[in-house]
């Protein structure tokens, strides 16, 4: 398939570059629903693929997830080019990267779900904190998983591993769309995460989804009341026509 600049640079930036940031609104409705609620309200608009699938918190203190992606991809490690002192550098892409997170962006890693080798560690992690980042996830290892786990900041990986990333990675770019445990992440997605896992919504859907899965859970709350006074689930789980007007009698006008 022939593709020049021109439509490959338009690629690389649909759909999430250039967007105005979340609402004051969607913010706070996607730091309090869950991540199954959002997965229903992304199955509805046709998404079925935005579960990162087989990543865990690190800290159980800390396991809700919330902010727009900042995204690293890393390709295999080659043996002449990732040797130990390249990190002498400074200017070492996966530094660089570290240092261009803004305050409230996630770091998205693609390690292509490489566990052997980890893709970043504690130190680099802390550094993000210290930057404002509103997390971390990845689909390869963590190493200093200790830290991780005291470390007052949601983070989520497949693992952990002592070996540095050098032995099986090497970051090679960031804020380009990635595959991060599967799923297409565009630089500026928002990234959710909580008890069950972590979730992608794209970016253009954040508003309305944010909404809307507000709404399905204050519903689903009353519902759930229901059950747990004994109601069966016909007319219930779903509810009915008069099981609706009842609830919409108690919200606020
Ligand atoms: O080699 C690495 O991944 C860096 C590391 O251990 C750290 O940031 O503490
Ligand atoms: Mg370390």
């Amino acid at each position: 398939m022939h593709t020049n600049s021109a439509n490959r640079s338009e690629i690389d930036e649909q759909p999430a570059a250039h967007l105005a940031p979340l609402s004051p609104e969607a913010t706070l409705a996607l730091s309090r629903v869950s991540t199954a609620t959002i997965t229903t309200q992304l199955m509805s608009r046709g998404l079925r693929n935005t579960y990162l699938e087989g990543l865990e918190f690190s800290n159980p203190a800390r396991q809700r997830l919330l902010g727009e992606a900042f995204t690293m991809r890393c390709i295999p490690a080659r043996e002449d080019i990732d040797v130990p002192s390249i990190f002498q550098d400074y200017d070492h892409p996966q530094r660089i990267g570290v240092e261009s997170v803004e305050p409230g962006q996630v770091l998205v890693i693609d390690a292509r779900g490489k566990k052997r080798a980890a893709s970043i560690g504690h130190i680099l992690a802390t550094r993000l904190k210290m930057r404002g980042a509103s997390g971390i996830v990845s689909d390869g290892s963590f190493r200093d998983m200790v830290g991780f786990e005291e470390l007052d900041l949601p983070t989520f990986s497949a693992g952990a591993s002592p070996t540095t990333n050098l032995a099986q990675h090497h970051v090679v770019d960031f804020q380009i769309p990635i595959a991060c445990a599967e799923v297409a992440v565009y630089p500026g997605d928002i990234m959710v995460g909580d008890r069950d896992g972590v979730v992608c919504i794209p970016r253009h859907l954040a508003e309305s989804v944010a909404r809307d899965a507000l709404e399905q859970e204050e519903l689903e709350e009353f519902i759930l009341s229901k059950v747990e006074e004994g109601s069966p689930l016909r007319g219930t789980y779903p509810p009915n026509e008069e099981l609706l007007k009842t609830y919409s009698e108690l919200l606020p006008n």
